[in-house]
């Protein structure tokens, strides 16, 4: 029979969570998910609630929240779950919170492109980044909202109003494209795909996309057009989803398992686990746009280290080149919107 001690490890090292989404068994975390109860919210959820690191898990949507977590609650792992529904419920859902993760928005139909979602998705993150400003200041803020090129910046000039502002502790998830493109080489290569890994730097959406496959581990080589091919998929992969649903959402359930292992990582560096490293879209002095993805160390104050850009070959180089237009673009639509309506509305956010 084992012991105690030894069922505990050897729970520990076939638990699915530790194996794949974080290192720390062990902690006191309090994680909100704001748009628990839509295609992402849930599965979400759910990988979180398996999180032996969290014990505190909240869910807010405006809508379903109670049955949701009523749902997770019964769920024999450690994490407590409440519900939350309505603005009214924000303020108690985020405080006390450590880390915050916001899929609440609107996905895309066939045909759109993610820029289309700004006119709806801008004001849920500007009221939900404001309310968390305001409520768990010091929280890690994960946004996976789209359009993500668009959504930090908002986030960020919410947190600048109410005097709160920390750029190591807001991010745009973009870990979903570092899954697919680990995903596609290793079955290129036919390698273990719990070995392959391939930053993917820039922002999220289309061109903006880098993966940066010069610096894959192990290292990885491709013919040009096969490169290219490889690339073009990994810009495109959300789109690829989209049109296998057919008119029924975009990708949950892979963004589900992108977010857990995200939010894995940063919980990893909240307790002060070493070598943490994910790619995340964040202010960013690397390169002429405001905000950019890069590899980044996480520690206890969210990002320690930008690890920056590398070094890239000539196609990597231009196909940043083509990026930054659009990044600035977006990033400027973000700012402008979050002060839309300011009385003395300045230029220079
Ligand atoms: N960053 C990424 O890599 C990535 C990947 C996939 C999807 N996304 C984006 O994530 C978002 C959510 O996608 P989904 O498929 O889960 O959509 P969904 O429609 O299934 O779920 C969205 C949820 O948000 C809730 N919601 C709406 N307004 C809210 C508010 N003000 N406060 C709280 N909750 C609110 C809705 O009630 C719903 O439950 C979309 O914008 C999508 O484009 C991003
Ligand atoms: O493609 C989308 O609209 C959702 C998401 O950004 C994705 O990459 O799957």
């Amino acid at each position: 029979m084992l012991s105690l001690v030894a069922r505990q490890r050897f729970l520990q090292s076939t638990c699915i969570f530790t194996r794949h989404f974080s290192k720390t068994s062990q902690s006191n975390a309090k994680v909100a998910v704001l748009g628990a109860s839509g295609g992402i919210g849930q599965p979400l959820s759910l990988l979180l609630k398996i999180n032996p690191a969290i014990t505190k898990l909240a869910l807010y949507d405006i809508a379903n929240t109670v049955g949701v977590a009523a749902d997770l609650s019964h769920c024999s792992t450690v994490a407590q779950v409440t519900g939350y529904e309505g603005a009214s419920q924000l303020r108690e859902c985020l405080e006390g919170c450590d880390v915050v993760v916001i899929p609440a928005g609107v996905p895309r139909k066939p045909g759109m492109t993610r820029d289309d979602l700004f006119n709806t998705n801008a004001g849920i993150v500007r009221d939900l980044a404001d309310a968390c400003a305001q409520y768990c200041p010091k929280a890690m803020i994960c946004v996976i909202c789209n359009p993500v090129n668009s959504t930090v910046p908002i986030a960020s000039e919410m947190f600048k109003k109410r005097g709160v502002y920390d750029p190591n502790r807001i991010f745009g998830v973009t870990t979903l494209d570092i899954v697919r493109s680990d995903t596609f080489i290793s079955q290129a290569k036919g390698l273990d795909v719990s070995q392959v890994n391939c930053p993917v730097i820039g922002g999220h959406s289309g061109t903006t996309i880098i993966p940066v496959i010069s610096q894959c581990s192990p290292p990885v080589n491709f013919p040009l057009d096969v490169h290219e091919k490889l690339t073009a998929r990994i810009q495109n992969a959300g789109t690829e989803v989209l049109e296998a649903k057919a008119g029924t959402g975009s990708a949950t359930l892979s963004m589900a398992y992108a977010g857990a292992r995200f939010v894995g990582s940063v919980i990893d560096g909240l307790n002060g686990v070493d070598g943490i490293v994910e790619c995340a879209f964040v202010r960013s002095d690397e390169t002429e746009a405001k905000y950019f993805s890069t590899p980044l160390l996480l520690g206890k104050n969210g990002v320690e280290k930008n690890l920056g850009l590398g070094k890239l070959v000539d196609i990597e180089v231009d196909l940043i080149k083509a990026a930054i237009p659009e990044l600035k673009k977006n990033i400027e639509k973000g700012e402008e919107f979050a002060h839309a309506g300011d009385v003395h509305a300045q230029a220079n956010y």
